[in-house]
């Protein structure tokens, strides 16, 4: 069956933290086109492989960037020894088939490639491929959903407000100390104590956004230091290779988060 090798299946741990789930059934029973919104590391990935394999539907995800073209995400004509053969897309294959499709960072992409994706988000959900002529009616199952980064906009790097209005959005933010414990403590094996001090840990990092960080430690950092931790580095070696040194070259910065990295541990 087509997409086969897109299906999620076994279910990915998804640790729900403020009814986004039932949120996101209600907008995909509706075919809204939905907007994940929120820092890097915070979830969004995990949530929408959760989303797929909850709603039993493939998952097409393409993580987009700057140089990418409409063709990458619709199709193209190929040579091949018969002649030339038309290749859908990874969004077409998506609209063929009733998947899911996830346009990670869609901010990354060029506008006059976005604009493709305009007739598939409003009533008509249609995708027009100009190359070969041909009008695909979305499938009844398809769902469009991008991801976005507020932090990162930029007035040149910024959706258009044509885009961004076709979208629905669920905000994804650092879960409660608690919840954030369970989840690393979950993904990297620490036992519980030593997760919520990484979460402590985190507190302090985030409180350094926009004094010298540019984004705090992300959860997924957390879960880097915890797996080392697993491992049996000790905890504040794990630390240190796992949040400070890849979150920033400022040695001014470096050396505040380290002393409260070291002051959190002891
Ligand atoms: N609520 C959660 N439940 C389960 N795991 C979570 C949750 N939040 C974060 N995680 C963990 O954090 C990791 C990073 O999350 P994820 O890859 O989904 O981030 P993201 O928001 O998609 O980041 P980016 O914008 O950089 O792609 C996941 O692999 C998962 O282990």
């Amino acid at each position: 069956m087509a997409l086969d090798a897109h299906r999620i299946p076994e279910e990915p741990y998804y640790r729900p933290v403020a009814g986004e789930v039932a949120l996101f059934e209600a907008a995909y029973a509706a075919r809204m086109p939905m907007m994940l919104k929120g820092p890097t590391g915070c979830g969004k990935t995990r949530f929408i492989e959760h989303m797929a394999w909850r709603l039993g539907r493939p998952l097409v995800t393409v993580a987009c960037h700057e140089d990418m073209t409409a063709s990458d995400l619709v199709g193209r004509f190929l040579l091949d020894p018969g002649g030339t053969v038309w290749h859908d897309g990874p969004l077409t294959q998506a609209v063929r088939h009733g998947a899911i499709c996830y346009l990670d960072e869609i901010v990354e992409a060029r506008q006059d490639t976005t604009v493709v994706i305009h007739p598939l988000t409003d009533a008509r959900r249609i995708l027009p491929l100009e190359k070969r002529n041909e009008l695909v009616q979305a499938h009844p199952d398809f769902q469009l959903v991008i991801s976005y980064n507020p932090g990162y906009q930029s007035v040149l790097k910024d959706l258009k407000e044509s885009t961004k209005q076709r979208f629905a959005a669920i905000e994804f933010g650092y879960p409660d100390a608690a919840v954030e414990a369970e989840i690393v403590a979950h993904e990297s094996g620490v036992a519980a104590g030593t997760a919520a001090l990484l979460v402590r840990i985190a507190a302090s990092s985030r409180n350094l956004k926009g004094h010298g960080l540019q984004e705090g430690v992300s959860t997924r950092m957390l879960i880097h230091a915890g797996r080392l931790a697993a491992q049996g580095i000790a905890l504040e070696t794990a630390c240190r290779i796992a949040l400070v040194l890849p979150i920033t070259d400022d040695a001014d910065v470096r050396d505040a988060f380290s002393a409260a990295v070291s002051a959190a541990i002891a």
